[in-house]
């Protein structure tokens, strides 16, 4: 799996081992990767491939559950929050084949709990859990990246607010014979970061690499790492966000769990001040809501940061 970075060295999609990032080797393979494709695996982030698998479990059981029980937690229409299918916008839309249950996680306050399930009853103590530990890896990785571009630790963490939020998604691809529909459409995430929990033995997930659809490997006890739109504006284009889509299954469910990271609401982002300067002009006008923006660009089929682009 190659992709060429802005120097024109070859990389796999590399597995990073977040707690050897004191390493000049380690830190070099990190920044390589941020400036060429936005996606890479991570290991060494210190949650055991046992809790890995009870988040998938968790998962797992909720889908399984009979068609009613999920409907108690439906997303209403047009709220972001709570179980169902691909929204339906237009008449000639091709529906993803996915069900998903989106949930926000933190700020505590702002959990609806009526759509957390109570089946399984470990789902929304696991959850907890599992957004923690995200929550220290995406902000651990957010340092790191701050200070690879030789800036203050908290640049982006600050930028996202006191009260940041973080938002987790179960993905649901049931098996599906039409190869020309997806499990998701090519997107680009609303996140600074997103973590991404891939199932375990099911492929499906591809990253655009220089104009080539590549596959990222099923790694279990690792996580997949992509850049959101955000950082991509918050470094003024000098680490890239990937535009990435799944891939249906004929024969085999797939599922995966991903945890966005979000400014607090309002908020206006945009690039570093220390990375813009006459040699690298400003490339991003500053933008609020960037999820509500990025999802109407998706929807008619516009790249949100090249609508962004000055
Ligand atoms: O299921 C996957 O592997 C990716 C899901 C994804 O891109 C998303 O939820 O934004
Ligand atoms: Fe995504």
């Amino acid at each position: 799996m190659v992709c060429e970075t802005d120097f024109d060295v070859p990389v796999t999609f590399p597995v990073i081992d977040i707690s050897l990032l004191s390493s000049e080797d380690e830190l070099q393979k990190l920044s390589s990767v941020l400036r060429s494709c936005g996606c890479f695996q991570v290991i060494g982030h210190g949650i055991s491939v046992e809790f890995l698998d009870k988040v998938r479990e968790v998962a797992q059981q909720f889908f399984a559950l009979p068609v009613e029980e999920k409907q108690k937690y439906s997303r209403a229409p047009n709220e972001a929050e709570g179980y169902g299918g691909d929204l339906v916008v237009s008449e000639d839309q091709v529906k993803d084949c996915c069900y998903r249950l989106s949930l926000r996680v933190f700020p505590e306050d702002q959990r609806r709990m009526h759509l957390w399930p109570e089946n399984p009853a470990d789902l929304g103590k696991t959850l907890h859990e599992y957004a923690l530990k995200i929550r220290s890896v995406i902000s651990d990785l957010s340092k790191v990246m701050a200070r690879l571009l030789e800036l203050e630790e908290n640049s982006f963490l600050n930028q996202f607010g006191d009260r940041p939020a973080l938002e987790a998604k179960f993905n649901f691809y049931p098996p599906c014979s039409r190869p020309e529909v997806f499990g998701a459409k090519p997107h680009l995430d609303r996140s600074g970061i997103t973590v991404l929990l891939q199932d375990k033995e099911v492929e499906g997930l591809q990253v655009l690499v220089d104009g080539t659809w590549r596959t990222v490997p099923v790694i279990p006890h690792a996580l997949v790492v992509n850049l959101g739109g955000l950082m991509q504006v918050m470094t003024n284009g000098m680490f890239k966000s990937p535009l990435h889509r799944v891939l249906t299954n004929a024969s085999k469910l797939r599922m995966s769990v991903a945890v966005f990271d979000e400014p607090e609401a309002e908020k206006e982002i945009g690039p570093v001040d220390h990375l813009v300067n006459h040699t690298r002009p400003r490339l991003y006008r500053s933008v609020r809501n960037f999820t509500a923006f990025n999802y109407e660009c998706f929807q008619k089929g516009k790249n949100s940061l090249e609508e962004l682009r000055i």
